[in-house]
């Protein structure tokens, strides 16, 4: 089966500093790719590659086969740890906006027929993530994890195959936590996406991936730490004790039963 993604020797350098380097990556359709690393590895870079906001300056990005248009485009959602939501909008028109969005790419607005399918279409997937009775409410009436989930729905109107995550859950409570990971799971099947979600969080990485990347830096020249740039340095297949369809019906991923297959370990080369 080809990737859906493929990272060919890519590296991100700005100037004479190097903050990634020969990232050679395969991400099959349909995987939950857990990200972790040291504080400044590159992983939100590492993200913005795939999203498009910024370019390789070596190397290249395919998504199925083709190279990654340099803008972010429909394809792919993006959901980060602060709010991204506007303030000025109500949740429904939010959600509308990123539609009309993705549907008027040069206007940003729909009028007539199109317009109320769109309205309708984000009702729906806002009554999808849990927010159903909010559609009218402003972002700062929204609790964190009620604002996560708008910004998710947010994502998911455009209908991406990619949905990007930047320590999405890293502001909330550990009980609010545990209802996003379940959302996450539910729509990521339900979806068909692909997702790549940086963590600071080892078990959250653990319980919702399927596969572990861990950047770092191969190389460090004490003298000059800008020298070299981070890589994946370790790839871990993981297979939860519970199968997606089962977290679907509300279980959850055992994070403390899981088997790991090492699909890479670059950290010697
Ligand atoms: N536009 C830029 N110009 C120069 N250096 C940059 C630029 N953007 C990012 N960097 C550097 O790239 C490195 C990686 O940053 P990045 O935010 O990707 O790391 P991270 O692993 O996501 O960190 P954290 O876990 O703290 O969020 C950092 O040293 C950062 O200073």
């Amino acid at each position: 089966m080809s990737a859906l993604l493929t990272l060919d020797n890519v590296w991100l350098e700005y100037g004479d500093k190097i903050v990634l380097e020969r990232v050679d990556l395969d991400i099959a359709e349909g995987s939950f790719i857990s990200i972790i690393g040291p504080s400044g590895a590159g992983k939100s870079s590492f993200l913005r590659l795939v999203l498009g906001q910024e370019a390789p300056s070596r190397g290249r990005i395919l998504l199925d086969d083709r190279p990654l248009v340099a803008e972010c485009g429909p394809d792919r959602g993006v959901v980060f740890q602060r709010y991204s939501v506007f303030p000025h909008l109500t949740a429904l028109r939010n959600v509308m906006f990123a539609r009309e969005c993705a549907g008027a790419r040069f206007t940003a607005r729909l009028f007539g027929r199109a317009r109320r399918a769109a309205e309708e279409e984000a009702a729906a997937m806002l009554a999808e993530v849990g927010l159903g009775d909010a559609l009218h409410v402003y972002p700062a009436q929204l609790s964190g994890g009620m604002q996560q989930r708008l910004a998710i729905a947010q994502a998911l109107i455009a209908r991406p195959r990619v949905l990007l995550l930047d320590e999405p859950f890293g502001a909330l409570d550990p009980g609010i936590r545990q209802d996003m990971h379940r959302l996450i799971l539910r729509l990521w099947r339900e979806h068909g996406l692909t997702v790549l979600m940086v963590t600071h969080d080892i078990g959250e990485a653990f319980k919702l991936g399927t596969r572990l990347l861990t950047f770092d830096k191969r190389r460090i020249d004490p003298h000059a730490p800008h020298r070299f740039g981070a890589t994946a340095i370790y790839d871990l297949a993981l297979k939860p004790h519970v199968l997606p369809a089962d977290t679907a019906a509300g279980a959850e991923p055992d994070a403390d039963v899981i088997t790991i297959d090492i699909i890479g370990n670059n950290r010697e080369k």
